[in-house]
């Protein structure tokens, strides 16, 4: 089994445990009664501006399957209000809980906490994830290609925007990226750590940024170590960058993730 295998195998466990508890109908009714979601395809538009840098996801993230433990974020409402003044787009929140340590009551805790579009970042293969999110005050979620047939990603993006959210699919080769587009993406993120083998190349991005199309928002993910990383994200085309462990490892994420937008300027 691959490293995303074994991972969603855990993701399909505690789903079945939840929805013990929450059953379809109810989670389905809880979607519905949600207070309207933000716009994060707007939040996320536009590339680089003069003033203010590439756009940020930026991520609370305690724990990685490649890292262990990264940081203990004991208040992760409080980090968030930090990205938010930073300038952060959307803020990230890993709700998986047995390799990131994350939770749906963190989710809870940051949707009360800002106004900033969120991302439910998680392992979403089934409709009871999808509406799970919106209940939780998710606004955009993660659809990892590699993780799913081309009728289940079909499925739970057209699931998703009928929800009023949009979806980061996630894409790692050229034929993850036809399939993304092939299924409707709007918001396509090239996910340069490899979740079968969690190998990172940064290079990748660059190498895979010509065969996304002009007309949707491109996402770079993951391998920020510094803002020479983020410029070159940025001059590769990248409409947003989704940092996580650079900013949670930092001792002031807030005055990092500004760094890293001020070293992003198109001037720069
Ligand atoms: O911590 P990093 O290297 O900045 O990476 C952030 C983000 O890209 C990464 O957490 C991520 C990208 N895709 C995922 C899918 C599931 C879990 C996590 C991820």
């Amino acid at each position: 089994m691959s490293v995303l295998e074994e991972i969603i195998a855990g993701v399909r466990e505690d789903l079945d445990a939840r929805r013990a508890r929450v059953p379809d109908a109810q989670i389905v009714r809880r979607a519905e009664q949600a207070p309207a979601a933000r716009d994060a395809l707007a939040a996320l538009q536009g590339g680089r501006d003069d003033v203010a840098g590439v756009r940020v996801i930026a991520e609370i993230k305690r724990s990685s399957p490649s890292q262990g433990e990264l940081a203990g974020i004991s208040d992760p409402a409080a980090l968030a209000r930090e990205y938010e003044r930073a300038g952060a787009s959307v803020v990230s929140v890993l709700t998986e809980s047995r390799r990131f340590n994350g939770s749906l009551e963190d989710l809870d805790a940051v949707r009360a906490a800002v106004d900033t579009p969120l991302l439910r970042k998680d392992f979403i293969v089934e409709e009871y994830q999808v509406h799970e999110a919106r209940a939780h005050g998710a606004d955009l979620i993660l659809l990892i290609v590699a993780a799913m047939d081309d009728a289940r990603l079909r499925g739970l993006l057209h699931l998703t925007e009928s929800l009023g959210m949009h979806a980061l699919v996630e894409a790692h080769t050229p034929d993850q990226i036809d399939r993304a587009v092939a299924a409707g993406a709007q918001i396509i993120g090239v996910n340069v750590r490899n979740l079968k083998t969690l190998d990172v190349d940064p290079d990748r991005y660059e190498a895979l940024a010509a065969h996304l199309p002009d007309d949707v928002v491109r996402v770079a993910e993951s391998g920020v170590q510094s803002a020479a990383q983020v410029r070159q994200y940025a001059r590769a085309g990248a409409d947003a960058v989704l940092i996580g462990e650079a900013l949670v490892r930092h001792a002031d994420p807030a005055e990092t993730l500004r760094g890293f937008r001020i070293a992003s300027r198109r001037s720069g």
